[in-house]
């Protein structure tokens, strides 16, 4: 179990001071897959470094199965297992020297731990003898989570894993993961990817070092307070202008091949009403359905009503 009570963290001094995480507080249960969502620059990294024993708080405290991160450091050290955002391994090094060198630092072989990452590892061991540096994203990626696994970690942190990594690996990634869930493993997760937030069992969505929301993707999804459309036709771009200025609209924005509209409940919004409208303003090919929220239409709700972000198209 993971306990954060109000830590703050602030980076250099007086004028020039950047205040990256505002009194946050939140706990994650063992074998919880948690992810923390937010733009670059929220706030994220510096949670993990703070939790992984590598940055001190300002205030607040924040406790892993019990141990204090500051007090308890070499303790909690020997149970967690960090996959840092940037490529942390060392380049010149075979993907086997790497492993044994983060085994070594543990006390451990790759040996008596193998069944832990057998499955991931498996994928990159007939490449062991290449150099880390020409791997590719997707099988840098696999190494990475290895060696933050090869001391049997009770809690995995990892910082935006999947950057930079194909579609195909992401997947996989985020299947090894739910294996590992099942294992017993808790795992915190930092992403700027919205979908990725729907495989969390539950998220905290962060906006300037703040928390906005803490729950399950589910009920993210189906507390959006307000009514959402989609809207296509044949100018996007064009379309996105004149909603915007619509009467009843209170957000809109492009959301693939549609432009979702959010409508102020309150408003008396007809769709046929706007379909006329668009008419007349010479939109062709007009189709319009009344739709359920996606986390990522929460989360935009959510950081424009915070007022800081405008999501512009
Ligand atoms: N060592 C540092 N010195 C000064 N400012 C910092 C430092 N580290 C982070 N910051 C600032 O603190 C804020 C939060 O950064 P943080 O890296 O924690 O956010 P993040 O959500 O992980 O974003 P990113 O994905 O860009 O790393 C940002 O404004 C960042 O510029």
């Amino acid at each position: 179990m993971i306990e954060v009570k109000n830590i703050s963290k602030s980076y250099g001094e007086k004028k020039q001071k950047i205040l990256a995480v505002d009194n946050i507080s939140f706990s994650v249960e063992n074998g919880e897959i948690f992810g923390l969502i937010g733009p670059d620059g929220s706030g994220k990294t510096s949670i993990f470094r703070m939790l992984t024993t590598l940055l001190h708080p300002d205030s607040g405290s924040a406790e892993i199965e019990g141990l204090d991160v500051v007090k308890d450091y070499k303790k909690i050290r020997q149970i967690l297992g960090y996959m840092p955002g940037k490529f942390s391994l060392y380049q010149d090094l075979t993907v086997e020297e790497n492993l044994e060198f983060f085994a070594s630092v543990f006390n451990t072989s790759i040996q008596e731990n193998y069944d832990l990452i057998k499955d991931i590892y498996q994928q990159i061991e007939p490449f062991k003898d290449r150099k880390a540096g020409k791997l590719s994203g997707g099988m840098k990626q696999k190494l990475a989570l290895s060696c933050a696994l090869i001391h049997k970690p009770k809690v995995l942190f990892l910082d935006e894993p999947t950057t930079g990594v194909d579609p195909v690996s992401r997947k996989e990634f985020w299947e090894m993961l739910k294996r590992l869930k099942q294992q017993g493993i808790t795992i915190v997760v930092a992403t700027p990817y919205m979908d990725e937030a729907t495989l969390c069992d539950r998220v905290a969505l962060m906006q300037n070092g703040k928390i906005l929301k803490i729950d399950t993707p589910q009920n993210i999804c189906n507390s959006f307070p307000e009514d959402l459309y989609e809207v296509k036709t044949e100018n996007i771009p064009a379309l996105i202008k004149i909603l915007k200025e619509y009467e009843t609209t209170k957000n809109t924005y492009a959301f693939g091949e549609f432009v979702h509209v959010v409508i102020k409940k309150e408003k008396d919004f007809k769709k046929e009403t706007l379909e006329k409208f668009l008419q007349e303003k010479r939109f062709n090919k007009i189709e319009i359905n009344k739709i359920e929220a996606t986390i990522e239409d929460s989360f935009i709700l959510l950081l424009s009503n915070n007022g800081e972000l405008k999501v512009e198209n």
